[in-house]
């Protein structure tokens, strides 16, 4: 049976989510979730892009072992280097380069002729082969791309050194059956294709990257490239849980599989969710919410005498356990501590004591805790941002009553160590909240989105609200988690500000920049 190499772009292409603004912090818990879920290659990001990408990149490149890190480049000496610094101290640093290929995009955007592109390609490999053992290089557009320009620039950038060779379908628009022709076409008429890995990369702008990477597969594609959830660009990426789990139900068909520990799988795509705020849709194949539930009579009639009958899946096999209660308000440490190792959370022990208290607060007010509510607060906690940066919210209170006009009174530490407190009113207690908090603030912010889901089942679940937001011309987004959906809207506000400003204060990596180019 082929194995195909699968590699992760959530943290690159994935958070080219229209919304989804991932720190430093929580860049590296996705990374090391996907380490656990066994990726072959995590694309941590675009070093060149911003500090915060290059930070993110390098610190990725340092705590992950077990998957290869690699990170995107223009076909840009500058970009290569940022590349280049960020992960020169990995055990096998690895470059991921590309440049448009198809008419429109060599035209239109590049502005360059086709022997430009050749020419421009070839240079970027051979520079990066200075410093780089492996380089993948990327025609982007490549499904719009002429099939005989294709092979020609592959058989250059082959020459100049690259060893994998990406056709990604940027813009979503190949059908699986010419998707798999391109794969074969190449196959047969680059020269001195032997001994490279080629590798599929879809978008989702008409539904088709997962029938599109497997119809790669079979036509002798090495490695997928696709996002947890399918999250990316517009409609997102292929989903690669789906991929993977399509190559093991169907491994008649295939004849290939993965290295993924499909386990893993239910609880990398819960933190993808949490952390993006990009809620999986509960129809989602594979990690949506109703994958398992059956709801007609005659579907549990069914269940009920052999599962088989319709369920082609288990939800084991995907690590979905159902949610049990697990721990009370009685539970100690030691058990608490358990549960994190179980949930996949290596906290420090003040991190942990921190989140302990957190759970007995919680116990305290709500009935039931269970695995959804601890995952909440374990990763609130494993993502937290550096202390003492940014505002924090010491008190409020909100009035509301049918007949009167909603005001919250909002006390907030600052950041030099003083107190502010300010009543403001709005035409409801979010808004009332949220005029009062940009009333406090010294820069001007304006609300771009809000989105509230619940944590897990039950009247007192916990609340999540994800907010976007521009503040003093930048944007960010947030999120904030409370038993009440009033405070989770008042710390989401504050988290996405405050993310701005750890953002300004975080690390000189200007500095690490300078130094590597
Ligand atoms: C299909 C994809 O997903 S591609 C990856 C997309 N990801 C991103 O864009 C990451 C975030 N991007 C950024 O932060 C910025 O765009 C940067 C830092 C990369 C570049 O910023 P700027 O220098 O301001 O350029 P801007 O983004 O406006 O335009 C892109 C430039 O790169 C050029 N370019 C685009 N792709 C490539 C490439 N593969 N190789 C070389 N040049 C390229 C464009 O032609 C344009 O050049 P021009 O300025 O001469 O017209
Ligand atoms: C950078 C490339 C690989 C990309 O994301 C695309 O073409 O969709
Ligand atoms: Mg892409």
């Amino acid at each position: 049976m082929r194995t195909i190499d699968i590699f992760d772009t959530t943290l690159r292409d994935g958070e080219q989510s229209a919304g989804v603004n991932l720190n430093t912090l929580e860049k590296i818990e996705v990374a090391k979730q996907l380490e656990r879920l066994g990726v072959d290659i995590i694309e941590a990001g675009f070093p060149a892009a911003s500090k915060g990408d290059f930070d993110a990149v390098k610190r990725i490149g340092e705590t992950v072992k077990n998957s290869s890190v690699t990170g995107l480049a223009r076909a840009q000496q500058r970009d290569i280097d940022a590349v280049w610094g960020a992960l020169k101290n990995t055990a096998e640093p690895r470059l991921h380069v590309f440049l448009a290929t198809s008419p429109i995009h060599m035209t239109h955007k590049l502005k360059m002729s086709p022997d430009q592109v050749v020419e421009t390609a070839v240079q970027a490999v051979k520079y990066a082969k200075q410093f780089f053992p492996v380089v993948q290089w990327s025609a982007e557009d490549a499904c719009r791309t002429d099939l005989d320009f294709l092979v020609r620039i592959m058989k250059e950038v082959i020459d100049a050194g690259a060893s994998v060779i990406n056709l990604p379908d940027t813009v979503g628009y190949i059908t699986p059956q010419k998707y798999g022709e391109i794969f074969k076409y190449v196959r047969e008429n680059v020269p001195n294709i032997d001994g490279i890995k080629l590798s599929a990369h879809c978008h989702n702008d008409l539904g088709m990257a997962t029938a599109n990477s497997l119809a790669a597969i079979e036509n002798g594609a090495d490695q997928i490239e696709g996002t947890i959830n399918g999250i990316g660009e517009r409609a997102g990426n292929a989903a690669l849980e789906e991929i993977a789990v399509a190559l093991r139900i169907r491994e008649d068909f295939y004849g290939a599989g993965t290295r993924l520990k499909l386990d893993e799988i239910k609880k990398t795509s819960a933190l993808v969710s949490k952390l993006t705020g990009m809620r999986v849709p509960a129809n989602k194949a594979v990690v949506g919410d109703n994958a398992f539930a059956h709801e007609s009579g005659i579907h549990q009639d069914g269940m009920l005498k052999e599962k088989t009958t319709y369920e082609i899946i288990t939800p084991e096999l995907i690590g979905n356990s159902s949610t049990r209660l697990v721990l009370g308000k009685h539970s100690g440490r030691h058990a608490f501590k358990n549960k994190a190792s179980e949930l996949g959370f290596e906290l420090t022990d003040e991190k942990l004591n921190e989140a302990f208290h957190a759970f007995k607060e919680l116990a305290d007010k709500k009935k039931e805790i269970v695995d959804d509510d601890l995952f909440s607060i374990l990763t609130n906690k494993q993502t937290e941002m550096v202390e003492g940066v940014g505002f924090s919210l010491e008190r409020m209170q909100v009035q509301y009553g049918m007949d009167n006009i909603p005001t919250a009174t909002i006390e907030l530490k600052l950041e030099d160590g003083s107190v502010t407190q300010l009543a403001s009113t709005g035409s409801g207690s979010v808004e009332a909240i949220y005029n009062t908090i940009e009333r406090i603030l010294p820069g001007t912010s304006k609300l771009l989105d809000y989105r509230i889901n619940s944590v897990g089942g039950g009247r007192d679940a916990l609340a999540e609200v994800y907010v976007h937001l521009e503040y003093e011309g930048a944007k960010t987004s947030g999120r904030g988690t409370a038993q009440d959906v009033l405070e989770a809207s008042a710390r989401a506000y504050l988290n996405a500000v405050n993310r701005l400003a750890q953002r300004k204060a975080s690390s000189d990596v200007k500095e690490a920049m300078e130094v590597s180019s």
